[in-house]
């Protein structure tokens, strides 16, 4: 991976990706993608079908490995592995729900927190070096994160019992008992209804003085949130910054108003959508 002079590394905390490219075949999923996501702050990736919004999430995780560019978190280099994400205190919540079917709820996010357990939680599974103290501790914070989004009382449930807008819930709790810097939302809205969004809206704006609170890996530093979503109503209503991708290409970066004014970004999205819905035109944010 290489950064030329267009595309040399932007200073300052956080998260950042300087020039990415990803090629699949001849095909050219992203080109030159820089952004940034600074601590404390929810930063939007929006843009069109096949804009290559959820390569730029794989590139993150570590799915997918850039052809050009490089990331760098806190200014140092940053080569992703998904295996490894928890212990650079970044967590991801993926499309869908993806739960441990055979765990309750309460053990589905204590295994969310399995790199942060000195006995970690599979291990305890094993029986493993199991450790009575640190498993106790597990299930008390899982509980808190439970509690706090409103859903303690499904703690002994089995996921496939719930409703699909808990299981989400549970999913992002999972992610956050890993006390991530960075969390890394894919399509969190998908599936939910209008008062579930705006529930989950609330709830992510408050996730970098959550996050803060519980000391998170960078100790004092507030969580930032990195948000890959088609609900555009939600993406302006908790973004600090948005980035437009179109084409694999960064078409604008600014704050909700500016994009929701950037002719450019209209354009992409009336390019593919003669008819846009509420949910999927920047313009249709009151
Ligand atoms: N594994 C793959 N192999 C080949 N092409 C791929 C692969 N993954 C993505 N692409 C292509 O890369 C481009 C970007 O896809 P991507 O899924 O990242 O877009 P997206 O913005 O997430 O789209 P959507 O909003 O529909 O989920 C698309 O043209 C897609 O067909």
């Amino acid at each position: 991976m290489t950064g030329t002079a267009a595309t040399r590394p932007i200073p300052g905390g956080g998260l950042a990706l300087h020039g990415i490219g990803v090629s699949f075949g001849g095909l050219v999923a992203l080109d030159d993608v820089s952004l940034r996501v600074p601590p404390g702050q929810v930063v939007g990736v929006i843009g069109p079908n096949g804009a290559g919004k959820t390569t730029l999430f794989n590139v993150i995780c570590g799915f997918v490995r850039p052809v050009a560019g490089s990331l760098t978190l806190d200014g140092q280099p940053l080569r992703p592995r998904p295996d490894q994400l928890t212990r650079l205190g970044i967590a991801r919540t993926l499309q869908g729900v993806g739960l441990f079917a055979g765990l309750t709820v309460a053990e589905n996010v204590m295994a969310g927190a399995t790199g942060s357990a000195r006995a970690g939680f599979l291990s305890a599974l094993l029986g493993l070096g199991r450790s009575d103290r640190d498993e106790r501790r597990l299930r008390a914070e899982a509980l808190d994160l439970l509690d706090e989004l409103g859903i303690a009382g499904h703690a002994d449930a089995l996921p496939a019992t719930l409703p699909y807008g808990v299981r989400k819930r549970v999913a992002l709790a999972r992610a956050l008992a890993a006390r991530p810097r960075l969390l890394l939302l894919d399509e969190p809205a998908g599936g939910l209804g209008v008062e579930e969004v705006a529930n989950l809206g609330e709830l992510i704006v408050g996730l970098p003085r959550r996050a803060a609170r519980h000391g998170g890996a960078g100790d004092d530093e507030p969580c930032s949130v990195l948000l890959v979503e088609h609900h555009m109503d939600l993406v302006m209503s908790v973004c600090h910054q948005i980035v437009v991708l179109d084409f694999g290409r960064v078409i604008a970066t600014g704050t909700p108003e500016q994009i929701r004014d950037d002719p450019a970004v209209t354009e992409a999205y009336l390019g593919v959508d003669d008819e846009p819905t509420n949910q999927d035109s920047p313009e249709a944010v009151a």
